[in-house]
């Protein structure tokens, strides 16, 4: 990968979560890179301004993402590192195990985050797996504790069982899936909303008329119109990219603003929460 011609940009301004540690407002996403590219990937991400790096044991790649955090030479302490368990983990004893095992692939002595990845309601298990993260931060083993995909009824369950908020949820989230219902809940509870897919993953979003136009209005690339849309609203977009340039564009929307007229015209782009994966179906989650 040649990136030595790439300026990288200034690393994502930091937010407050409300168990004291800060999240970089925008990181990059791993899924579903693995091995050698995601080993070099990470590198280049790291060596290009990026500070938070998302990975899961879903992803099969904690051992390459810790390879190219160790590789890019930044001391631990810089670096936000998130992990994610399924649903076989989703007991306290089961947690402590996976976070362990977690630590072991990367070669790191704690994580900043740690998420349960999806609630799967059906398994009924996933206060539980709560019960555990919180074991874990109570312990002071982990920095930030979270959840992912959970909607406002699952956050109720795992708040009514142990008074603990979660610093974030991480959810799938862009101008047309905007989930203005959950983000309003955890504007309520003080968390963090994560958002994966932040550019809608295929290139039917940043080919959208709509959002062509404004990034010809504003000199940037559709991209970076929709991650300025993320950002501008204390979002916490992880864009994943295996590009070098693009590493570094995505990367490059703290620099500039959204009118409140563009930012009003992409609310309109949004499907309803119907657009979403439905994290009750059985068939969504692991
Ligand atoms: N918690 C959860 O349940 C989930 C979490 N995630 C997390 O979210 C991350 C991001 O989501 P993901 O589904 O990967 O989708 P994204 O919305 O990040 O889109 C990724 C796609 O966009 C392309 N791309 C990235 N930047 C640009 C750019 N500037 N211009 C043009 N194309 C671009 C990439 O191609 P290229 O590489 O060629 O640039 C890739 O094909 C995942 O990697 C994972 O970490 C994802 C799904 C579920
Ligand atoms: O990337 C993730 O976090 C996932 O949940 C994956 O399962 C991925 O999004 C996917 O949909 C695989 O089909």
């Amino acid at each position: 990968m040649t990136t030595e011609e790439l300026e990288p940009a200034p690393p994502a301004p930091l937010l407050p979560l409300l168990h004291g540690h800060r999240i970089p407002s925008l990181g990059l996403g791993t899924w579903p890179m693995v091995g050698d590219e995601c080993q070099e990937v990470v590198r280049v991400a790291i060596e290009s301004g990026y500070r938070l790096i998302d990975t899961s044991f879903k992803y099969s790649n904690e051992v390459a993402v810790g390879r190219g955090i160790h590789d890019s030479g930044l001391p631990r302490h810089e670096i936000f590192i998130t992990s994610k368990f399924n649903k076989e983990s989703h007991s306290v004893d089961g947690v402590q195990r996976a976070y362990d095992d977690s630590l072991e692939r990367l070669g790191v002595d704690h994580l900043d985050l740690f998420l349960c990845h999806w609630p799967v309601p059906a398994q009924g298990r996933y206060v539980n797996a709560w019960k555990g993260l919180v074991k874990l931060l109570e312990e002071g083993r982990v920095k930030a504790i979270g959840v992912s995909n959970f909607k406002p009824a699952h956050l109720a369950s795992i708040i009514d069982a142990t008074g603990v908020v979660p610093d974030v949820n991480q959810i799938q989230l862009s101008p047309d899936i905007a989930r203005t219902v959950p983000r309003r809940a955890h504007e309520v509870l003080g968390i963090v909303t994560e958002s994966w897919s932040p550019l809608g993953r295929g290139p039917e979003l940043r080919e959208n008329p709509t959002i062509v136009q404004i990034a010809a209005d504003v000199g940037r690339t559709a991209a970076q119109v929709v991650l300025r849309w993320h950002v501008q609203q204390g979002l916490v977009p992880v864009p994943r990219s295996s590009d070098p340039k693009r590493l570094v564009e995505n990367l490059s929307v703290f620099d500039f603003r959204l009118s409140t007229d563009q930012m009003a015209t992409l609310a309109s782009l949004d499907n309803g929460e119907a657009a979403a994966r439905d994290s009750d179906l059985p068939e969504n989650g692991h």
